[in-house]
């Protein structure tokens, strides 16, 4: 009996696997360029799901760049992911172009984790995720961007800056408090603790206590529970791609995003929404504007629309689709939105604003520059004025390109993905892209490119000097992608890291210390690119 099911499970196997070879030949059937090399069965060879990534031994970017080294002067690349399932790469920035903006109808739709995993499960917490812009996918996802896409307008944004200025005072305190003990401190930990506050201010209304409370607040410690991607994260992730385990979870009822952590954010914006309707209270922060846009409230003043730039990413992000206003959005669009605020915005400002601080303490001449830019600033302050004021703040280019320069060298985000709908046939090429096929960018590796930024690996700020951005194509920077459907929450990154920046910089100096490490290197227990290490700098005052 027992041979026999061994024989059983070892047939089974062994079919799998012969079907698994057959579709990894998907694309040299198609006469697609491809590598097969590092193929592992089921895995594939997608970075996603190295092996390395998958036990947890090294950040899925620097598995990326293996791929990307191999591959990189192919304009397009076939690759494959788990069971065999095809993937696209593509590194011709032309090409990048049209996925991305020239022929964006044709890739409206991320693939993305929440997509597929728990994608149909009707329990209450994970249905909350599926509303979020990350996720949604066509013409619903044209509703909701355009909907929020007021909310994130320069107009609106100048609306958040008394609540950065605010908290920005306790990154100040912070510090010096390092000052008068006379040690070092972690920069990773005063940047989580200022975006964290900074989020929940903003996009739930609430004060997440970082800085004041005794130990972790509850809001941070479920914070960081629903970012922690645990041995058994992985897992679960790896085996909902197997056919059948969705459906199989949703016949039991088995949530698949953290529940608890879900259902506690969920109550706290609803008592928010509860509250701001019946008291009628106002704080003008992103709950406010959220809740004013699914209820088509107010109407866009010009000088809150996206016309309001004409750079080529703001023209490039323009998105031409009328919103029925018949449609029924309801609270928990708002709050699915606010879920998404803390998961999209938390940890990649915080993370861009510590590698920023940690490169500007290894280089103090840099440091120096930028300090001499922010002084200038603040001495043309008016009376009674104590920060300089949302243009001016924009207005300042070094500031500017030392916060590009970090995006550019510590992408926090190591790819950007659409889904090809409707077969594609690619501009001067024979090939064509199949309907359904994922496509990926490797933002990370294309940022690292000699061929786009000479001395890639080296924190230089002159990368974004106006000569050098005049001779780049512009597409080779994406760490917020580009489109349509790049980040929407752009303007709100880098509005709070410059204030951040500005409020210790005004008044502290950030050398290296004995216990700063040498080089900052990504976490491999996580897809994003928090540094691994805490880096620890020394502080002094100005
Ligand atoms: C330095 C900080 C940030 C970085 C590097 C970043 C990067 C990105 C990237 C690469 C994408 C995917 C873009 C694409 O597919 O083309 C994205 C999407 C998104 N981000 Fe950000 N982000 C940051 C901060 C924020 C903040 C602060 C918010 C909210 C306040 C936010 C909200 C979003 C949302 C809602 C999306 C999905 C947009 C959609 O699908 O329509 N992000 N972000």
């Amino acid at each position: 009996m027992i041979s026999e099911a061994v024989i059983l499970i070892l047939t089974l196997a062994g079919l799998c696997y012969l079907f698994f070879r057959y579709k990894t030949t998907y694309w040299s059937r198609l006469g697609f360029p491809s590598i097969t090399e590092g193929i592992v069965f089921p895995l594939g060879n997608d970075p996603t799901f190295h092996l390395d990534v998958f036990l947890q031994k090294r950040n899925t970017a620097y598995c990326m760049m293996d791929l990307y080294q191999k591959t990189k002067d192919l304009p397009f690349c076939a690759y494959y992911s788990v069971l065999g399932n095809p993937l696209l790469l593509v590194n011709d920035l032309d090409l990048v172009k049209h996925i991305l903006i020239k022929d964006f109808d044709n890739f409206v739709d991320r693939f993305g984790a929440l997509n597929v995993f728990g994608g149909d499960s009707n329990v209450f917490t994970d249905k909350i995720w599926r509303q979020q812009l990350l996720s949604l996918k066509g013409d619903l996802w044209k509703d909701v961007r355009s909907i929020f896409s007021p909310v994130f307008t320069s107009g609106k944004m100048k609306l958040m800056m008394h609540f950065m200025k605010s908290i920005s005072r306790n990154l100040q305190a912070e510090m010096q408090e390092a000052v008068d003990a006379k040690g070092p401190i972690d920069l990773k930990e005063l940047f989580a603790k200022y975006s964290m506050d900074t989020i929940a201010t903003c996009g739930f209304g609430v004060d997440a206590g970082s800085f004041t409370a005794t130990g972790e607040s509850k809001f941070v410690e479920h914070a960081r529970n629903t970012f922690a991607r645990k041995g058994i994260d992985n897992f679960k992730f790896l085996c909902s791609a197997l056919p059948g385990v969705n459906g199989f979870c949703k016949m039991l009822g088995m949530p698949f995003f953290k529940p608890e952590e879900t259902q506690f954010f969920y109550d706290i914006i609803m008592q928010v929404i509860r509250h701001r309707m019946e008291s009628k209270e106002r704080k003008n922060d992103l709950v406010d504007l959220m809740i004013d846009a699914i209820k088509f409230e107010k109407t866009l003043t010009p000088d809150e629309t996206e016309t309001d730039s004409h750079s080529q990413y703001d023209q490039d992000a323009k998105l031409d689709h009328k919103v029925k206003k018949t449609a029924q959005f309801d609270e928990t669009l708002v709050v699915s939105n606010s879920l998404l605020i803390l998961i999209a915005g938390y940890d990649t400002t915080a993370m861009t604003m510590t590698y920023c601080a940690y490169e500007l303490a290894r280089q103090p001449n840099l440091q120096d520059r930028l300090l001499s830019e922010i002084d200038e600033a603040l001495e043309g302050l008016e009376e009674g004025q104590d920060f300089p004021d949302y243009q001016v703040i924009q207005e300042l280019p070094y500031l500017d390109a030392v916060l590009q320069e970090t995006l550019r060298l510590h992408a926090p985000i190591p790819l950007v993905s659409r889904v090809c709908a409707n077969d594609y046939k690619i501009p001067g090429h024979d090939h064509v892209i199949p309907k359904g096929t994922e496509v990926n960018m490797y933002s990370y590796c294309i940022m690292r490119d000699e061929r786009h930024f000479p001395n890639p690996d080296k924190f230089d700020p002159e990368h974004f000097s106006r000569e050098a951005k005049a001779k780049r194509n512009p597409y080779a920077f994406l760490p917020f992608g580009q489109g349509p459907r790049a980040c929407i929450g752009m303007r709100f990154a880098l509005l709070e890291a410059k204030i951040g920046l500005i409020a210790i910089l005004s008044r502290f100096r950030i050398t290296t210390c004995p216990e700063t490490p040498k080089e900052a290197v990504r976490d491999h227990t996580t897809f994003l690119g928090n540094p691994r290490d805490k880096l620890w700098v020394a502080v002094t005052p100005r």
